[in-house]
């Protein structure tokens, strides 16, 4: 068995950590806590295990490597199921490792173009400006004389993470079977969510084709600005992007020193990430503080610089249906109005009691709208309207997930800049904006004009569609009136076998009757 090592390496930081602790106790499997307890005996009374809980599944992803600190990162992003102080701990993992040197870099360029890299470039560095889990980037310049940063993938990646799913696959079939209550973990989903966002990853060249539609949706903004792809040089293990020279977000001393607005920062990356979710449904959902960057140029106004567009989220008509007037109902505590609306559009199961609905809104609802507004979090708003929702049996859509995790990551950001952040002042009147759009004839005149193609295409068929519809609509009545007519025989033979029945009891009531009386007779 080739996963063995990496199994045993799996097990021994489980017990080390006592890992099986995390469940809580109603969940806990008494045999894997004793064959934890066993094995975790040469680290008892370690200093890590006294740390609480979720500290330690953090220290034990860390030193399982980065292959599970990216999984711990991605699952820190499901706070729809996680307790909080699990999801915390997990986002604060970091991913710095060292960068790799063979192949060198210029070797990865010639083998990706198939030519002498000097072709292309005036230079590249060969020691990495970054390097984590998955790939790492080096500065360069084009023989333009343009800088640009290529983003290579680290060699075999792709093979150690798939060996590594396979191993987390089958960790979570055990979780599923044999442990108590292991199935509301959702461990199969958690580890398909990874599988898809990580071997994502794996395709630079799809990160390209995100950035390059993220730019076109902010071509000309004062909001944002995304570095160009170099698409004849890139391939799908190396990216090569324009070099941006910005200040990092996280950096707030540099951008005071730029005498950046911090507050207007704040509003703008607010109303970004409402347009990008909005009007574009097409949204950056890796807003690590790693991946922004701020064009100081206009302190007054700042732009943003985004960069790493390999996680992207994108909401369907129906994502932003259910977004918009939820928010807009919650931001008026219309806790009746969000039962109402997931009745009526169908999200929860029709019979489902509003009423009750309303009443379990309102009981988490409430006590966060007691805050103070700067501590309100939109994020957790959200976080709340998905579990109640997944109490009355609503399936949540990984996208409105992704979107959920991204709004918790702007709002940190935001209040980070400007503590006094009030995201609702922002987002409200975009929120109404965007719903009174969608009343406009200008944009109904759209909506329109997107679908009049489809009907072209589709009037050929019309007389054919109208006639099978004909033709359906006959044998639903003919289907009807069969029914019927077993209907109405039914009705016959049950009321013929009713008639004699009745007869039956006449003719034995006679009989008794009669025999009473003749024995009478006898008798006298
Ligand atoms: N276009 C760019 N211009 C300047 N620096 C860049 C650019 N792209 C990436 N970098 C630098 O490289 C770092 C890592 O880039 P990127 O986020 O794309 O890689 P990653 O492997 O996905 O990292 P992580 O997993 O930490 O997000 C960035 O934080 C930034 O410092």
């Amino acid at each position: 068995m080739k996963h063995l090592p990496r199994l045993l390496k799996i097990i021994s930081v489980a017990a080390k950590y006592r890992l099986d602790k995390l469940a809580p106790a109603s969940g806990r499997s008494r045999l894997l806590g004793m064959v934890l307890g066993t094995l975790g005996l040469p680290w008892t009374g370690n200093a890590v295990r006294k740390l609480p809980p979720a500290d330690r599944l953090r220290a034990a992803l860390e030193e399982l490597g980065p292959i599970y600190i990216k999984f711990g990162q991605l699952l820190s992003t499901r706070r729809d199921f996680l307790p909080h102080d699990i999801s915390e701990a997990l986002q604060s993992l970091q991913d710095k490792v060292p960068g790799f040197s063979k192949p060198g870099i210029h070797e990865i360029i010639e083998a990706n173009l198939g030519i002498d890299w000097q072709q292309y470039f005036q230079h590249v560095d060969t020691s990495p400006l970054a390097s984590a889990s998955i790939a790492q980037v080096h500065a360069a310049t084009l023989t333009s004389g343009e800088e640009v940063v290529i983003k290579v993938l680290r060699p075999n990646i792709e093979q150690t993470i798939r060996q590594d799913i396979h191993l987390l696959k089958w960790v979570a079939t055990i979780i599923e079977r044999y442990i108590p209550n292991g199935k509301r973990l959702r461990p199969k989903e958690v580890i398909a969510d990874y599988e898809h966002v990580i071997l994502g990853e794996l395709n630079l060249t799809s990160e390209g084709a995100n950035a390059s539609l993220l730019r076109r949706n902010f071509d000309n903004s004062l909001l944002l600005y995304v570095p160009k792809v170099y698409w004849d040089i890139s391939r799908e293990t190396m990216l090569v992007s324009e070099r941006i020279q910005g200040i990092p977000v996280s950096d707030i001393d540099t951008l005071r020193a730029h005498n950046v607005d911090l507050k207007r920062l704040a509003e703008i990356g607010v109303e970004i990430f409402f347009t990008q979710v909005f009007d574009h449904s097409f949204f950056h959902a890796d807003m690590h503080p790693g991946n922004i960057f701020v064009d100081p140029e206009n302190p007054t106004s700042p732009r943003y610089i985004a960069i790493d567009c390999a996680i992207i989220g994108s909401l369907s008509n129906d994502d932003q249906q259910y977004l918009a007037r939820n928010l807009l109902a919650i931001f008026k505590r219309d806790y009746r109005k969000v039962a109402e609306l997931h009745v009526e559009c169908g999200w929860v199961p029709p019979d489902t009691r509003v009423v009750e609905f309303e009443a379990a809104m309102r009981t988490v609802c409430e006590p966060i709208f007691e805050r103070p507004l700067r501590d309100i979090s939109f994020g957790y708003l959200l976080v709340q309207l998905f579990r109640t929702a997944g109490r009355f049996n609503m399936e949540v859509q990984p996208s409105l997930v992704l979107l959920q995790k991204t709004l918790l990551n702007v709002e940190g950001l935001g209040r980070q800049l400007y503590p006094d952040l009030d995201l609702w002042q922002t987002a409200l009147p975009f929120l109404e904006r965007w719903n009174k759009r969608r009343m406009q004839p200008s944009y109904l005149w759209k909506e329109l004009k997107t679908h009049v193609p489809d009907w072209i295409e589709q009037f050929p068929h019309l007389p054919q569609l109208v006639l099978d519809s004909m033709q359906h609509q006959q044998n639903l009545q003919s289907i009807h009136q069969r029914m019927q007519e077993q209907l109405a025989m039914q009705q016959q033979a049950i009321e013929r076998q009713q008639a004699s029945t009745k007869r039956w009891r006449v003719a034995a009531l006679l009989s008794i009757t009669a025999a009473v009386a003749i024995w009478y007779f006898i008798l006298n």
